[in-house]
């Protein structure tokens, strides 16, 4: 039976740890053998990823641990280059598994190609014409990529919007189409793509006018990621603070960022915090999933909260959180990277659709560990202890000087560069 428990696994060394890691999954000799490389991505391999290239930039992979999501383990490869993140996501998925795990949910991978007319003579009868012919602009869409078609995904639903018709618009008038276009387990933005450029012969003839963008986009609404807790607060207790205190406080921490966009901000790149590493380490775009996830949080007229927390009846604490996900198993650069391969064995999910649900789970878990440090003895106490060995690297320390150095920066309670840099000084002297 597969288990995301590992107690103490930050207290071993990363020999111990990648060990332990073959242990849990059956990796290849050829996958083990990028596991531990010190090249894992091969420039070679690199240089036909992307343009002039002259190196790679690695970034230090972990493992979210505790993580129980829908009843099933889950062990989160995240690629992160800020400390206290992996630690955080651990520790809450170690409290909501005590609290029966997170639920989640998702809708079918439905997203969508824009495709930008202009110039049209008359543009409601432009849109009208349009929805007459839209069995068939639907039929010349899958036409357009018959696999898609073939495995039970295609083009759904089209709709027709005419921008900027009040007169006193500074903006020209422009019917906008949304085909609707299942990806199935790709995230989707080439095929889209090829299937919307497609249309646009048709769609000039129909509308009389010009069309010039044809491109998805990057706020797929109907392709939703659901998760949800529900934490009995004698399982938020913590040193100092009643689990009716915490409960409290995380939800007054909510309505700060519910109410205000400076907060949201910040509240929000909490829960990116969590997101983008395991974009990132699943080869995902993150840039989309990044954009798609604000545009949501702003959805309503007025930057928000991504996600919900409130107190239920029996005063446990519920957390929940909704984001567009448009991320693939399949596709883009998923299956190129080695250690994205890796990746997906580790975290074990069948579809894109199951990704997406432990993606929001990841990026809920990461909100309540910030909001829980936040409402309590504050940020500082449990990041800045585990910022302090990049501090010590920054300002110089090597080796085994370097947790040395971090523990003394902790104990002074001044964990900054120029502090570091006395100690280091010190140290070769
Ligand atoms: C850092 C902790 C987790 C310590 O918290 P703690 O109470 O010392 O943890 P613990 O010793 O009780 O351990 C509980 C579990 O946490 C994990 N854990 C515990 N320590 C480690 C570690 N070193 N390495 C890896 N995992 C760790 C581990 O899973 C462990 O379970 P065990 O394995 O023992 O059964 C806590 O203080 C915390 O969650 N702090 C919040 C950190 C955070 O949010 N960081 C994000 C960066 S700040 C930011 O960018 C966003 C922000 C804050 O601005 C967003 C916002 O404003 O909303
Ligand atoms: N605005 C944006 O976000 C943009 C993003 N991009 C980039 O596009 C890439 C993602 O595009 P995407 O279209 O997903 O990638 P691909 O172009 O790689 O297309 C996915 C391929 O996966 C194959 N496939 C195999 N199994 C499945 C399955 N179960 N479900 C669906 N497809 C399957 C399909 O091939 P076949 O059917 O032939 O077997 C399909 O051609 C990312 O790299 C992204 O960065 C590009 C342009 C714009």
């Amino acid at each position: 039976m597969k288990t995301s428990r590992f107690p103490g696994f930050y207290n071993m060394t990363v020999e111990e740890r990648r060990q332990l890691l073959t242990t849990m999954d059956t990796f290849t000799d050829e996958e083990k053998g990028y596991l531990f490389s010190n090249e894992p991505l091969p420039t070679d391999t690199a240089d036909k990823m992307i343009e002039n290239v002259v190196g790679t930039f690695p970034l230090p992979l972990g493992l979210g641990l505790n993580f129980l999501i829908n009843g099933n383990e889950y062990v989160i490869p995240m690629a992160i280059e800020e400390p206290s993140v992996v630690a955080s996501a651990s520790y809450i998925a170690k409290t909501v598994r005590n609290a029966g795990g997170f639920t989640t949910e998702a809708t079918d991978r439905v997203m969508i190609g824009q495709i930008q007319v202009v110039g049209c003579p008359d543009f409601k009868a432009a849109k009208e014409a349009v929805l007459k012919e839209k069995d068939a602009l639907i039929a010349d869409a899958n036409a357009a990529y018959p696999s898609l078609v073939a495995r039970g995904g295609g083009a759904e639903d089209l709709e027709v919007r005419v921008l900027n018709e009040e007169s006193d618009s500074k903006y020209g008038q422009m019917l906008i189409l949304h085909v609707y276009i299942n990806t199935c387990d790709a995230m989707g933005a080439n095929i889209i793509n090829t299937m919307v450029e497609s249309l646009a012969p048709t769609v000039e003839t129909i509308t009389e006018g010009k069309v010039y963008l044809r491109i998805l986009s990057n706020y797929p609404d109907r392709c939703l990621a659901r998760a949800r807790c529900v934490i009995p607060p004698e399982l938020l207790q913590t040193d100092g603070y009643t689990g009716e205190e915490v409960r409290d406080g995380v939800i007054h921490a909510y309505e700060f960022a519910a109410s205000d966009p400076y907060r949201a901000v910040t509240h929000n790149k909490g829960i990116m915090n969590g997101i983008d590493p395991i974009v990132i380490a699943t080869g995902n775009d993150w840039r989309a999933v990044e954009a798609g996830a604000h545009a949501h949080a702003a959805r309503f007229g007025k930057y928000s909260s991504m996600t919900e927390w409130s107190k239920d009846e029996g005063g446990n604490l519920v957390g929940e959180i909704e984001l567009p996900m448009s991320v693939g198993t399949v596709g883009g650069s998923t299956h190129v990277h080695p250690i994205s391969k890796l990746a997906y064995k580790i975290l074990d999910v069948d579809s894109a659709q199951e990704l997406a649900q432990v993606i929001v789970s990841v990026g809920l878990a990461q909100n309540l560990g910030a909001l829980k440090a936040l409402a309590t003895d504050g940020i500082q106490k449990g990041h800045m202890a585990l910022h302090s060995r990049s501090v010590a690297i920054a300002a110089g320390a090597t080796g085994e000087m370097i947790d040395i150095i971090a523990e003394r920066l902790v104990d002074e309670k001044e964990i900054r560069v120029g502090k570091a840099k006395e100690m280091v000084e010190e140290y070769i002297k």
